[in-house]
């Protein structure tokens, strides 16, 4: 199927281009190009295995592709992935704050990092929004895994980046945090933010996203924008579970 390069006409966010990452015998991203333009919300959906988190990896440059190039908010990431992760919010899949700082403690360490002025009212904010304000001076250590979650994806959006990557972004919280997180996402890009997510979660997408990629076996099978006719007409979960081979197989999302 043709891959749709370039969502949409507006400034590119993201833009991958023949990105491929193999492990071994193991092609774990398979040639893939797409691109992500400013005020999308992107969603990557697809099965267990099938490359998301090798994708963020490789955007967030915690790891090399095996080939192809990336360029995130114009910078190429194989140049300068520092300067990609100063400039973007992100929130690696099941990353958990340091165990040893308390949850404003951290909030402070991640402001300092990126020179954040007078970011103590920025930190209460994010206490107060996502309500664990009485959680702060708790050590990470001692934070339920839902508590963590929202401390990763403060921290995140603390300086209100122009673009925020965030694997699984709903993951360990309960439903009146996701419709928090979900209307907030919502919100973000609305006002001009670019947000990538991945997740299994097809009802998520479905909601929140504008654009979504989906990826079977290390290559993207769809790529297109929500509203998009196809999408529209057809079930949303057949449709996926058509692309992944898997007619049917509900187990499967
Ligand atoms: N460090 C690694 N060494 C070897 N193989 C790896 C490594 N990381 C990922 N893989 C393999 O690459 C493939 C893609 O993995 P990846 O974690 O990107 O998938 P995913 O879509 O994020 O999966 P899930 O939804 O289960 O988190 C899998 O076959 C996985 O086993």
């Amino acid at each position: 199927m043709p891959v749709n390069v370039g969502l949409s006409g507006a400034l590119k966010m993201i833009e991958v281009r023949n990105l491929s990452k193999s492990y071994g015998s193991t092609k774990a991203v398979n040639d893939i190009s797409f691109s992500v333009g400013k005020g999308e919300l992107f969603g990557l959906l697809g099965p267990n295995g099938s490359g998301k988190t090798t994708i963020i990896k490789m955007l967030t440059g915690q790891i090399k592709p095996t080939s192809g190039s990336i360029r995130v908010l114009g910078v190429d990431v194989l140049e300068d992935p520092v300067r990609v992760r100063k400039l973007a919010g992100i929130v690696p899949e099941q990353e958990t704050p340091p165990s040893f700082l308390t949850a404003e403690e951290y909030l402070y360490f991640v402001a300092n990092i990126r020179k954040m002025e007078n970011y103590e009212k920025a930190c209460e904010k994010w206490f107060e929004f996502l309500d664990f304000g009485d959680q702060k001076n708790s050590l990470c250590k001692d934070l339920s895994r839902g508590t963590r979650q929202k401390l990763m994806f403060a921290q995140a959006f603390l300086h209100e980046p122009e673009l925020a990557i965030i694997d699984e972004p709903l993951i360990n919280l309960d439903p009146v945090m996701q419709r928090k997180v979900k209307d907030f996402l919502a919100g973000y890009v609305k006002s001009g933010g670019t947000v990538f997510i991945s997740t299994h979660i097809l009802e998520i997408a479905k909601q929140i996203c504008t654009s979504i990629g989906i990826i079977y076996k290390g290559k993207l099978v769809y790529t297109g924008h929500l509203d998009d006719l196809t999408l529209q007409e057809r079930n949303f979960e057949e449709f996926f579970l058509e692309l992944v081979g898997q007619p049917g197989n509900s187990a499967l999302v």
